[in-house]
């Protein structure tokens, strides 16, 4: 690589600044290099030369020699030129005065007899005689490679076995070699094995912030074509678990990288700030720089002319990406489609940018206002003239039973038949699993969740484990806390062994947001790692129900110390929960947990918010809001608690099988669903084939039942995390 460098720059001579008052001298021709090098037969061969100008009596030594490159004699033709056409004349360089005198070396006696260099080597020293020691070492010097017969042993043939006998790798027989590989390869596959059965492979696997691989159903390419290839604006909708989440990410991720060089030109956001965080983006609120965005557009108009930033922001994007729009109420909507065309000065929809959006308003609905209903975006004056097209997804990869995803389905729709009336009331029985993991349970409120879950903390001995979060972000601290406030990431984390926890990152295929698991215990890495490489003596010494004061294991407790610390630090690594995750297929996995990092960013990459913390949740108990978007094995509900339109809908359908789902209280009732939500979907595909077997009436409710639908009472215990959204827009 250098001589190919050498090649390259061979010809740019290196020409020090002439010392004062000194003629520059000319530079070497700098020429392209040649495609390729010839050594010519009879020209000169040139090296690599560099001139050094001549300064002083040093410089001038200098000025006379010519330097090669040390690694000049790497490869000769790398460097040989050709120098075709006149050759080329140099300057003659002035000539070195004064002489160089060098002092005179003593004379060697010139005795012709001399012993021949190889035989036994003659005291022969430059210093002058008399510094020759008096008293000469009696002893004869050993040169370590000759023998005591002075034979070289360099020469001799090499042992073929060890000193201990066995054979060097490069004497073994054919047939010890392929022994040996045997040994290999049944060594890696049961270690292979051991890994399938859950082990977690030893290093620690990075979290990915883009889903595990996924092939992209036909569905979901065609979106993705359309949006990042054909530049059109897309709504993309869909039942719970039919992908939308999988395909917006892919889609972000291609569009990052089609903007990477401009990255302030694709504005990630959502309407909520979970939404956001699980996205790398910001709120809507927050990229439009509008506040709560209650005011007029004029008002808004006025704000964002007044932030330089803000205003930059809305001409420089390209595409807005809108996640969980069923949250974003449809004035907004209006509102921010005319501040875009003024700022950006441009007639077109929404002033030009491509919107892609993507939710489901049979989930969550715009936060309602104080004085008024909800009003969702597709119900926004400039809706369809934004939106080029709408596309439905159908087919429901999170729910693999077609029976489960059609009662789902049903209920999105408030179009339940008694039999899946009937179906879901057989959900109440209570879920036993062997593995001592629960359900976790859903609740409306964060009030409930934090009841339930420290409850259940109490009942477990041994020492709590307190990770605190490490923040970073925008300097005025009460924005950045507002900004964290909504991450699902807790500032403070306390665990204990025992305690049931969710990942809330995606590690890989198996190990994704969601997955649940049981703390088995703290270890630093280098104890996690021995215990991966010994498992059989780690787990006798450390099993459970080993008393700590059993001699038997105390000692083998020892044993592993010193070999984990054995260059004897005491001091132990940070300690870090060590995690045993049950996998979608039924099978274990362990793993050490370590910080992992969220972020609230800006499209120009300015990060409002970043926290670094243990990827897990305490995971008996979780809200609706936050399970919002996520895929739970194993999820109770009491619908008896819920009570805002669209949440029984959100909170059943995170369950991927009837056997993981408990539903107690199930109220056809508690099932509300806005008729305006229904006829804009019935627009999009006809829902006759979910309607009832012939005759059958099925369960719904009219615009004026859906209206009074928020049960009487509960508003006040409005779950606050959604305060805290209400809160953070206020940061925007
Ligand atoms: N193309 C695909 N192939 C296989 N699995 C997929 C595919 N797309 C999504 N999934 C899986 O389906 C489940 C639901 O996906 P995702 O969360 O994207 O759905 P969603 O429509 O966003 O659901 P929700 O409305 O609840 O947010 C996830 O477990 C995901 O891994
Ligand atoms: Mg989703």
């Amino acid at each position: 690589m250098f001589s190919k460098a050498v090649q390259q720059y061979s010809y740019s001579g290196i020409n020090a600044p002439p010392a004062a008052g000194k003629k520059q001298q000319q530079p070497l021709q700098t020429r392209p290099s040649p495609p390729n090098l010839q050594k010519p037969s009879g020209t000169t061969k040139r090296k690599f030369e560099r001139t050094i100008s001549n300064t002083g009596s040093l410089g001038a030594l200098h000025g006379s020699t010519q330097f090669l490159n040390e690694n000049d004699f790497d490869d000769d033709a790398a460097i040989d030129l050709t120098v075709n056409g006149p050759a080329v004349t140099y300057p003659t360089l002035p000539k070195v005065s004064p002489e160089i005198i060098y002092p005179s070396l003593p004379s060697q006696p010139t005795d012709t007899n001399r012993p021949p260099s190889s035989s036994a080597p003659v005291p022969w020293s430059s210093s002058p005689p008399e510094h020759h020691h008096p008293h000469p070492p009696s002893k004869r010097r050993t040169v370590p490679w000759l023998d005591k017969q002075g034979n070289d042993k360099s020469l001799a043939p090499f042992p073929s076995k060890k000193p201990d006998g066995s054979p060097y790798p490069w004497n073994k027989t054919a047939s010890a070699m392929k022994a040996e590989q045997r040994e290999l390869r049944k060594i890696n596959n049961s270690r292979a094995t051991t890994s399938k059965q859950g082990d977690m492979p030893d290093e620690k696997p990075a979290a990915v912030t883009a889903l595990p691989k996924i092939f992209l159903s036909e569905e979901q390419k065609a979106i993705l074509t359309a949006v990042v290839d054909e530049g059109k604006s897309i709504f993309f909708t869909g039942s719970a678990g039919t992908g939308k989440s999988v395909l917006m990410r892919s889609i972000i991720n291609k569009l990052r990288n089609k903007y990477n060089k401009e990255p302030d030109r694709l504005a990630v956001t959502a309407s909520t700030g979970l939404a956001a965080v699980n996205i790398d983006g910001t709120t809507l609120h927050s990229f439009a720089g509008i506040g709560l965005g209650k005011e007029p557009a004029t008002e808004l108009l006025k704000k964002i002319r007044r932030t330089p930033k803000t205003r930059q922001r809305w001409i420089r994007t390209k595409v807005l990406i809108i996640d969980e729009v069923s949250m974003i109420d449809g004035d907004l909507f209006d509102k921010l489609e005319q501040v875009a065309r003024i700022i950006r000065n441009n007639g077109s929809p929404f002033g030009g940018i491509q919107l892609v959006v993507t939710g489901d308003f049979f989930q969550l609905p715009p936060v309602p206002e104080k004085d008024r209903a909800a009003k969702f975006s597709f119900d926004a004056a400039t809706w369809n003239t934004c939106i080029e097209h709408t596309i439905l997804l159908t087919h429901v990869f999170r729910q693999k039973d077609a029976t489960f995803a059609e009662m789902l389905n049903q209920m999105r729709l408030g179009r339940l038949t008694p039999a899946s009336i009937r179906a879901f009331q057989s959900l109440s029985r209570p879920l036993n699993f062997t593995d001592n993991l629960e359900a976790t349970e859903l609740f409306p409120t964060r009030a409930e969740v934090d009841y339930a879950n420290n409850n259940k903390m109490k009942m477990l001995s041994g020492e709590t484990m307190t990770y605190t979060a490490e923040d970073s972000g925008v300097m005025d601290l009460a924005v950045r806390e507002r900004i964290l406030k909504y991450f699902m990431a807790p500032k403070e984390l306390q665990l204990k062994k025992g305690a049931q926890v969710m990942l809330i990152k995606n590690f890989d295929q198996n190990l994704v947001n969601g997955s649940l698991g049981k703390v088995v215990r703290f270890s630093d890495l280098e104890m996690f790692a021995y215990s991966k490489e010994h498992a059989e003596e780690f787990d006798a010494a450390y099993r459970d129900g080993r008393s700590p004061d059993d001699a038997q294991f105390r000692k083998m407790r020892e044993k592993i110390h010193a070999a984990v610390y054995k260059n004897g630090t005491s001091g132990r690594g940070k300690l870090f929960p060590v995690v045993c995750f049950q996998l979608s297929d039924g099978s274990f996995r362990e793993i050490i947990v370590q910080p992992e990092e969220w972020k609230s960013e800006l499209p120009n990459g300015e990060i409002q918010a970043k926290r670094q913390q243990i990827p897990l949740i305490l995971a008996w108990a979780l809200s609706i809001h936050k399970a919002q978007g996520q895929t739970l094995e194993r999820v109770k509900v009491d619908l008896g608690r819920v009570f805002e339109k669209g949440q029984a809908y959100v909170a059943l359908s995170r369950a991927t099988t009837q056997q993981g789902l408990q539903v107690t209280r199930f109220d056809a009732k508690k099932v509300m669903v806005h008729p305006k939500v229904v006829t804009f979907y019935d627009q999009l595909v006809s829902i006759s084939h979910v309607q009832g077997k012939k005759g059958e009436r099925v369960q719904g409710l009219s615009a004026s039942e859906y209206e009074k639908g928020s049960v009487e009472g509960r508003e006040e215990e409005y779950d606050d995390d959604d305060e805290a959204e209400r809160l953070m827009q206020e940061f925007a």
